[in-house]
């Protein structure tokens, strides 16, 4: 099936794929990246009992992160056709040690011992999720589209508790600077070129797999914020 798109003479002007689809589902981006617990970091009222649950279940969530982003690299060396990727995604593999190493120190200072701690259902159906995107049948396109997601939301949702007029707790801004900090905003940008790059060679089914997929990744983001702000 020839795409229909290609047939017109005329050049439409370019939006990206990922922004077309972020204005289409605007209301669950919304929800994923200015929730209640994110503001609450922002204007101060955060709950610590939350941020405590947030930050031992992110400890799992990152733990099951890395062979994520390790395939997605893999795939990068093999799929890609473009030999930066793979540099960028490497990038980042490599921010995650220092993460897992920060996600420590933070536990010892807010007394939260990871080793007894246990993922609950939204975590559990998240690294779900991750797992089956790590199939070989999904194509690269729509897993750099969902790597992107991931990394963006907690762009986004940091920036924010960082922006003019926050009233981010000191001892809450080291979080807020390690995914809010330009340089990961960078990241994510290069991330989102790639994933739009992919997109442009998409055929429609690859294409509505990979919208469904940013949808989903969102749909997930939120119900891990939401239960970090459950407590316990
Ligand atoms: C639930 C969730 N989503 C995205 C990120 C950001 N990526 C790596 O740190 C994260 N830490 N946790």
């Amino acid at each position: 099936m020839k795409n229909l798109e290609t047939s017109s003479m005329e050049e439409p002007e370019k939006t990206g794929m990922i922004d077309t689809w972020l204005d289409k589902h605007s209301s669950i981006y919304t929800a994923a990246t200015r929730h209640a617990f994110v503001v609450s970091i922002r204007d101060g009222s955060v709950d610590l009992s939350s941020f405590r649950t947030w930050l031992g279940q992110d400890y799992l969530f990152v733990r099951g992160f890395v062979p994520f982003v390790a395939n997605v690299l893999i795939r990068a060396g093999k799929e890609s056709g473009e030999s930066s990727d793979m540099e960028v995604i490497l990038g980042g593999l490599a921010s995650l040690y220092d993460e897992i190493e920060w996600f420590k120190r933070e536990g010892s200072k807010w007394n939260v011992d990871f080793s007894t701690i246990v993922p609950q259902k939204a975590n559990q159906e998240y690294r779900r999720f991750l797992e089956a995107l790590m199939s070989s049948e999904v194509k690269y396109a729509v897993i750099m589209t969902a790597f992107w997601a991931i990394e963006a939301v907690y762009q986004e949702s940091f920036a924010h508790c960082l922006e003019d007029g926050n009233k981010t707790p000191a001892e809450l801004t080291g979080a807020c600077h390690r995914w809010g900090n330009d340089g990961f905003k960078k990241y994510c940008l290069s991330v989102k070129n790639i994933a739009e790059r992919c997109l442009e060679n998409a055929s429609s089914e690859v294409l509505a797999e990979a919208e469904n997929v940013l949808v989903r990744v969102l749909e997930h983001e939120l119900a891990f914020w939401e239960m970090s702000r459950g407590g316990n």
